[in-house]
């Protein structure tokens, strides 16, 4: 019996592959992805499924109806229905309500929690009313592996520049015109240009090739790629190129794919991996098919009429020109005229060109688009925002140098958290590592003992665990992953290690392996909850209450046992009762403040509570952090 695949499916009945994924779902039939094959009794099963939700017309029938339209009306219909269900229980379930014996308060609690889900359906459902837009794309890879190679293929077979015979200039992406739509690429091919990118609390990029020769299959850059696409959460796919060559073994790369945990389909996995040649084009078109598809998974979708939100992807300064930046909108449409603020500047746009090289007016989601009007050059991964005016923008500018100022303000005196005493409350703590080691055999010895290190409450996460000295690569992923790099006999170099320093990034290296082990040992026990106990420190029998018009009461006393602290916890017993607990604000010697009092002395003692009383015992005692 013949297999088909599931997005082959979706395309001949004319629905959407997110909706074709449900439909599998709902009959619970396993899959991996959209590209996974089915059988052919299921496919008949399915054509029936979507046939009765036409009012029975044959599927295949309707296919020319516009789709986005049609999703539209589902999705209309699906909110409607939705709402209506939500009406129609509010209505039946108030007067249930008021039989159910619920307080004012509690009721008043569901309605504010109903209140919340209906607003985040609509938001949900507005999402959903928003038009797509094109996925932007990245490309990692080793070096020589071809990445620069597959752009210039995409680039020269997929965009026309706009001017006969002009060279368009590079400006850091460009977009691409293929069958299913738009597909944008960033042109400055690999994982550092990313990371940076992301290290500015940026994400541009929705997908990322992972380009690999065939002929040389996984190499260092190549796990680096991978580890970086894997922190930044963007779903990934193999570009298995330069398969022209006759030493090449496609093959061989998937099955090293495995090695690192990336399962490649024909292997019962998810990951998509496409034999592609930068040289004669083979496979390209179906890498931009399967682009494609993931971006509809991915369901990219902005608002061109919202706010604008745009990010720098790189800029220069020409002689002529001045100041020349390329900013990808994400949100909203840039327009000719429009003030930009980027960090602490900001500028007017004055002109502005397309990837193509090509003079326009205005930009939406995901164009690319070069812009004349700063004065000075932003930086990669910067966010730039819109405003009103240039008044508003100087506004926006000071807010943020006052912002800033106080945060470096606040560097320079650490106050402590109750996150920093208490810990965040009782969530999996996560250490993230990057490991570098001289050999794989000791890189899997390494792995294999921290394996055994994990706790319930604290995980370890290896981001990459590389062969060879840590690279700046590894310190920018470290800075946006919060990882610590670990290295075993291998040594960063000079530029490494100053990187490290100048974005605070823990970085060690260790000749021994169980000294490495007892540092990630340190780091384990750093992000456990610290664990609390009560300690007894002493006893004061209270001789004589000092009436105090600024500071209270003071309890006149003799410490009996033990000792005293400022800050202690304090319990007050009269006779066998207890009367109070609370904290001893204060202590004093005669009439100097002190911070403790030991046994046999007398001191005052000022508690938080003013009905102290001559005989009272007053205990004192500590939270303690234990060793766990
Ligand atoms: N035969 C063959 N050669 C290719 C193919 N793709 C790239 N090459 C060659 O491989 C070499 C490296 O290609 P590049 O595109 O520069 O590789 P890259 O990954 O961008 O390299 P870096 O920019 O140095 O990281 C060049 O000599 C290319 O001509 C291919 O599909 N087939």
């Amino acid at each position: 019996m013949s297999k088909i695949r599931i997005y082959t499916i979706a395309k001949e009945l004319g629905i959407e592959n997110a909706e074709m994924l449900s439909i599998l779902d709902d009959l619970g039939i396993e899959y991996k992805s959209v590209s996974s094959t089915i059988e052919e009794d299921t496919v008949e099963l399915i054509k029936g499924i979507v046939a009765e939700g036409r009012g029975s017309a044959p599927a295949v029938a309707q296919t020319d109806q516009p789709q986005p339209e049609k999703q539209e009306e589902v999705n209309t219909d699906t909110v409607q229905n939705d709402q209506a269900k939500t009406e129609k229980s509010r209505v039946d379930q108030t007067p249930a309500q008021a039989d159910s014996g619920l307080s004012a308060e509690e009721l008043a609690e569901l309605a504010e929690l109903e209140a919340e889900e209906a607003a985040e359906q609509a938001a949900a459902a507005a999402r959903a009313e928003l038009p797509h837009r094109a996925p932007v794309v990245t490309i990692m890879g080793h070096v020589d592996h071809g990445k620069t190679s597959l752009l210039d293929y995409i680039r020269s077979s997929k965009v026309a520049a706009k001017e006969a015979g002009g060279i368009t200039q590079h400006v850091g992406a460009f977009e691409a015109k293929t069958s299913k739509g738009r597909v944008v690429f960033i042109d400055t091919p690999g994982h550092e240009a990313f990371t940076s990118i992301r290290a500015r609390g940026a994400n541009v990029a929705d997908i990322a090739v992972i380009v690999i020769a065939a002929d040389d299959s996984l190499m260092p850059q190549t796990r680096e790629a991978i580890a970086h696409a894997q922190a930044a959460k963007v779903p990934m796919l193999v570009a298995i190129n330069k398969v022209d060559l006759a030493q090449a073994d496609p093959e061989r790369v998937k099955a090293d794919l495995t090695t690192i945990n990336l399962v490649p389909e024909d292997y019962g996995g998810d990951v998509i991996t496409v034999p592609v040649s930068a040289r004669t084009g083979e496979g390209v078109e179906d890498l931009l098919e399967y682009i494609s598809l993931t971006a509809e998974l991915e369901d990219l979708r902005a608002d061109p009429k919202g706010e604008f939100g745009g990010v720098i992807i790189e800029s220069r300064v020409d002689k002529q020109a001045g100041v020349l930046a390329t900013v990808m909108v994400q949100e909203g449409t840039l327009k000719v005229g429009d003030f930009l603020v980027v960090g602490e500047n900001y500028g007017k746009v004055k002109a502005m060109t397309d990837s193509a090289g090509g003079r326009i007016k205005e930009a939406g989601p995901s164009t690319p688009v070069q812009i004349l009007g700063f004065s000075e050059s932003p930086s990669s991964g910067e966010l730039v925002s819109r405003t009103e005016n240039e008044h508003a923008a100087r506004e926006l500018i000071a807010g943020r140098e006052e912002k800033r100022r106080e945060e470096e303000e606040a560097r320079k005196k650490p106050k402590l958290s109750l996150d920093d005493i208490l810990g965040p409350l009782s969530e999996v703590q996560t250490v993230n590592l990057i490991l570098r080691a001289d050999t794989q055999g000791s890189l899997e010895a390494i792995q294999g003992i921290l394996a055994k290190k994990e706790t319930d409450d604290v995980k370890l996460n290896v981001l990459l665990a590389g062969i060879g000295a840590p690279t700046e690569g590894d310190v920018l992923l470290a800075s946006t992953a919060d990882a610590t790099i670990l290295c075993f006999s291998v040594v960063p170099s000079g530029a490494v290690k100053k990187a490290a320093e100048n974005k605070e990034i823990d970085l060690k290296s260790y000749r021994i392996i169980y000294e490495m082990i007892d540092e990630v040992d340190r780091l384990i026990k750093g992000n456990l909850e610290p664990v609390y106990e009560e300690q007894y420190l002493g006893r004061a029998e209270v001789r004589m209450v000092i009436r105090h018009p600024k500071t209270g009461n003071i309890a006149g006393s003799y410490i009996t046992d033990g000792m005293f602290k400022r800050g202690a916890k304090a319990m007050v017993t009269r006779g066998k009762e207890v009367v109070y607990e609370g904290n001893v604000v204060g202590l004093k010697r005669f009439k100097d403040d002190v911070r403790e009092v030991r046994q046999g002395l007398e001191c005052g003692i000022n508690l938080d509570w003013d009905e102290v009383q001559e005989g009272d015992i007053i205990e004192a005692s500590e939270m303690v952090e234990v060793e766990q």
